[in-house]
């Protein structure tokens, strides 16, 4: 089956700066896979490069089996997304926002989308208010709600979860374990909550200074790294420390 991402041999420098370098791997069809790095470790850029926005220094990315520079608007309206640095115009109510996008991308019943939306992912109270007058955990929701409008196959979420409570948090990524299981949508998400990412992701993709550093399911990661969280095999790898199970103090040292 052909996969859903395949991206080769991706780079892009900013003047001097090459936030993503050199970077390949394919998501197959139907996966969920998380681009895990610190801060400026290029996830956002190459998100960004994954939906066409921003154009490759080098190297190319088919998405659902098309090229996305020279093919891109045979696949842009099967593909969607959520970006907490992507801001709905402010003056415009939340509902006018998601009508506007659900007629964009050619929904047929748009009125219709927005109110199931609303229903489904608890907005329905945030439809008349501003998009620029909202909390950051109720632009999250309504991020996401954008980001499902036109029911998406290809779904990349840049942290789909900030700013939200614990609760919120969970709620939404409950819908989007439901959303993958209804829809067999493929997604990758970058993320900063590890729990996040044991939770819902068949494997991760480890960014550090642009390049893949790492990469295998969560289950795979933790052994590797002989770890019980991804919380600290994320800091193995983004501090540099080599995959491999630290010793237990004999039991006659004094622990420092
Ligand atoms: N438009 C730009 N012009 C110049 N440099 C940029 C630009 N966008 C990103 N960068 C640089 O590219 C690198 C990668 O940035 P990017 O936003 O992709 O990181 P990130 O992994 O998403 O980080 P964070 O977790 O902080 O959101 C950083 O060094 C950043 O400063």
């Amino acid at each position: 089956m052909t996969p859903a991402l395949e991206v080769r041999n991706l780079t892009k420098s900013f003047g001097t700066v090459r936030a993503v370098d050199d970077v390949s791997f394919s998501v197959p069809s139907g996966a969920t896979v998380a681009l895990l790095g610190g801060n400026g470790a290029g996830k956002t850029t190459t998100i960004s490069m994954l939906l066409g926005l921003l154009l490759p220094t080098s190297g190319a990315v088919r998405a659902l089996g098309h090229d996305l520079v020279r093919d891109r608007y045979a696949v842009l309206h099967r593909m969607n997304f959520s970006s907490p640095y992507v801001e709905l115009p402010h003056r415009l109510t939340v509902g006018q926002n998601l009508i506007v996008y659900a007629e964009l991308y050619g929904v047929s019943d748009a009125k219709g989308r927005v109110a199931e939306l609303a229903d489904r992912l608890h907005i329905a109270d945030l439809l008349d208010r501003p998009a620029g007058k909202l909390s950051a955990g109720q632009k999250t929701r309504v991020a996401l709600a954008k980001a499902l409008v036109n029911h998406p196959d290809l779904l990349l979420l840049d942290e789909p979860t900030a700013s939200l409570d614990p609760d919120t948090g969970d709620w939404v990524r409950r819908y989007l374990e439901e959303y993958r299981a209804d829809t067999g949508a493929t997604m990758l998400l970058a993320s900063h909550n590890m729990a996040e990412v044991e939770r819902l992701c068949d494997s991760v993709l480890m960014l550090r200074a642009g390049k893949i550093v790492d990469q295998g399911s969560p289950a795979e990661l933790l052994a590797k790294y002989g770890r019980r969280t991804m919380e600290d095999v994320f800091l193995d790898i983004a501090r540099d420390r080599r995959a491999e199970p630290e010793a237990e103090p004999a039991s006659d040292e004094v622990p420092a």
